[in-house]
């Protein structure tokens, strides 16, 4: 097959593909507790930023905690917790499980979306581009041998966690590490039942 983009060659599908297929969100519990290089999240992130986006507006902002900056993380997830409208959010427990859980992953990604103001196209269309950042950060993290997960719990979504964040909105967190166990396969509707083909 003729490489259509420069330094892409047949080769690279088989593993573009598979890296597609092999990517499945991971518990947290299920994680090593070993730190995540620099330079491997670097490349991440970078990965993330050459999502498409219309008008080049690149509307994401992300704040990477790691190490002892997951402290504040924690911090910022118990006292979001405390302040939302779950059903246990006054319980001390609750909030301590919020704290404790960030420091299951060596790595949190916050998913902040900036749209320009004033607005130049739909929201969605901003909503989608930081989406594809997400995923194409899920997927190089996959390459790396990385595991890792979405989240959009009370905290990770919460007014209080994007204020704090500098951030106008926010649209989860992604954490990654290395996995200790398989993370479950998952399953998918057959094509059949998802594409419609037009055809001569
Ligand atoms: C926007 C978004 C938010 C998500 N939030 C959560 C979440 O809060 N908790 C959770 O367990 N999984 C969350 N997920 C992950 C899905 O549960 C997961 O993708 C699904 O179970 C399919 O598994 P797979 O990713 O391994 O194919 C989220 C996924 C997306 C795209």
């Amino acid at each position: 097959m003729r490489a259509i983009v420069q330094g892409v060659t047949a080769q690279t599908a088989p593993i573009v593909l598979d890296t597609i297929r092999q990517r499945r969100t991971i518990d947290l519990l299920k994680l090593k507790p070993d730190p995540v290089p620099q330079d491997v999240l670097e490349a991440i992130l970078t990965a993330a930023t050459w999502a498409p986006t219309h008008g080049k507006h690149q509307p994401w902002r992300f704040t990477v905690f790691t190490g002892e900056g997951r402290r504040q993380l924690a911090d910022l997830f118990a006292r979001a917790y405390a302040a939302s409208s779950a059903k246990d959010a006054g319980s001390p427990d609750a909030q301590e499980n919020q704290r404790m859980r960030v420091m299951r992953a060596p790595v949190w990604i916050s998913l902040e979306l900036h749209v320009p103001q004033p607005p130049r196209f739909p929201q969605w269309e901003e909503e989608h581009a930081l989406a594809a950042a997400a995923q194409n950060m899920l997927l190089a993290a996959t390459a790396f041998g990385l595991a890792s997960k979405w989240v959009s719990g009370v905290a990770m979504i919460s007014p209080l966690t994007a204020h704090e964040l500098g951030a106008p909105e926010l649209r989860g967190f992604i954490f990654l590490g290395y996995a200790a166990e398989q993370p479950k396969d998952s399953t998918r509707t057959p094509l059949e039942e998802k594409v419609v083909w037009v055809r001569d």
